[in-house]
């Protein structure tokens, strides 16, 4: 089978594509892939490091408002669908799927009038715009929250989750806490601001570090790659703590999330994936900056079921944030129950389901 993914701007949609490109490379020796990102978005560092062949479209996202910078973009779309069309002429995929952010429009557009079979996979409980366009030219639509089915066309709907809750299943936690710094006794909470960092969740992190460093437990907090050196300068003015390990970016999550006891991050629909196919208590910061608030609305779908915390951003700060982790790191019983809650939450099959739904609609244009 010879397989297009599209996916990009941040780690929540290139993550899910790798993921299945992985899974699939498991099953499948023979399958070829080719991914179509932007040069300017994460997805150009994070593919080629898998061995993946890339190739790059120009494109940038609509602003929600009335601009010049519109009209530019429409143009840039155009020209997308023009490469695009060129790219899967030549590469002739079976199918093409789309796994979020704007570079997908130009290239699931261009599959779905190529007639080559197209889906989208949405992580999110409120799709963003690039889906919504997309979603009435596609074959199939996956999805990961049963509340995303609302804003899409009904008979194209499968719930299938998230690829990456397949692979971050059966690593080596001891592995994934000495590969990041960490001891393998001490319980391990792990703080990040999804993919690319959040400055709110930093100076919160960086005002507790003094009291972070009297507790009986250890943190990996990872600032995001460009708050890394304004960060470790402020840290190292205050005393870097023994038992925080500072880094900017870790590529092997999988294996550090198998060794983790507690989760502080954004509510970013793959994080949540990977937190509840695992099983991890978390605590979670929903960014308030995000299309239609949506990650409030990841967020709650897991706080509603008892296996998150929720902590909005206007009431984090240090204190909020140091209360929050001991009420559930230093409590066996609560980290024990919110385990159970967050795993029943989780689909640790997806990767496997988005593929059989891949291989029938293959077969289908095959007929
Ligand atoms: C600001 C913004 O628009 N965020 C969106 C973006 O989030 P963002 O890109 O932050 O995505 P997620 O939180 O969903 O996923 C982050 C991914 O990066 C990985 N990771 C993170 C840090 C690190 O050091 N190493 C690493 O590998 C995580 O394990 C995870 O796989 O896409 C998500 C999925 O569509 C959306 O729900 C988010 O709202």
């Amino acid at each position: 089978m010879k397989i297009v993914v599209s996916g990009g701007g941040t780690g929540g949609h290139i993550y899910p594509a790798l993921a299945l490109i992985r899974e699939i490379q498991k099953e499948n020796k023979d399958a070829e892939f080719l991914y179509i990102g932007t040069i300017n978005g994460l997805e150009s560092k994070l593919v080629p490091r898998e061995n993946i062949s890339f190739k790059s479209i120009h494109i940038t996202g609509f602003k929600r408002k009335l601009s010049f910078e519109n009209v530019k973009t429409i143009f840039r779309f155009l020209k997308g669908v023009t490469d695009s069309k060129r790219i899967l002429k030549e590469f002739k995929p079976d199918i093409v799927i789309g796994t979020g952010g704007y570079v997908c429009g130009p290239v699931v557009y261009a599959a779905a009038k190529l007639r080559i079979p197209t889906i989208i996979h949405e992580q999110n409980s409120v799709p963003g715009l690039t889906n919504k366009f997309l979603s009435r030219y596609v074959n199939k639509i996956a999805i990961c929250f049963e509340e995303a089915k609302n804003y899409f066309p009904g008979d194209k709907v499968v719930f299938t989750g998230n690829p990456r809750a397949s692979e971050v299943i059966g690593k080596d936690g001891i592995k994934g806490r000495l590969s990041a710094g960490l001891s393998t006794t001490m319980p391990a909470v792990l703080i990040f601001g999804g993919s690319r960092g959040a400055r709110p969740i930093n100076e919160a992190v960086v005002k507790a570090l003094s009291e972070l460093a009297e507790k009986p437990y250890q943190v990996l907090y990872i600032t995001g790659d460009v708050h890394y050196e304004a960060v470790k300068k402020e840290a190292e003015l205050i005393g870097s703590p023994k038992n925080v390990v500072i880094k900017p970016f870790i590529h092997n999550m999988p294996e550090v999330l198998a060794g983790i006891d507690l989760v502080v991050s954004r509510a970013g629909a793959t994080t949540l994936a990977e937190i509840t196919s695992l099983g991890i208590p978390s605590v979670l910061v929903p960014s308030p900056y995000v299309t239609n608030n949506h990650q409030e609305k990841n967020a709650r779908s897991l706080s509603n079921h008892g296996a998150a915390e929720l902590l909005l951003e206007k009431d984090l700060n240090s204190k909020s944030l140091v209360n929050s982790i001991d009420q559930i790191l230093l409590n066996n019983e609560i980290v024990k129950e919110m385990r159970v809650k967050a795993k029943k939450i989780g689909v640790p099959d997806s990767a496997e389901k988005l593929y059989a739904l891949m291989r029938q609609l293959v077969k289908e244009k095959q007929k």
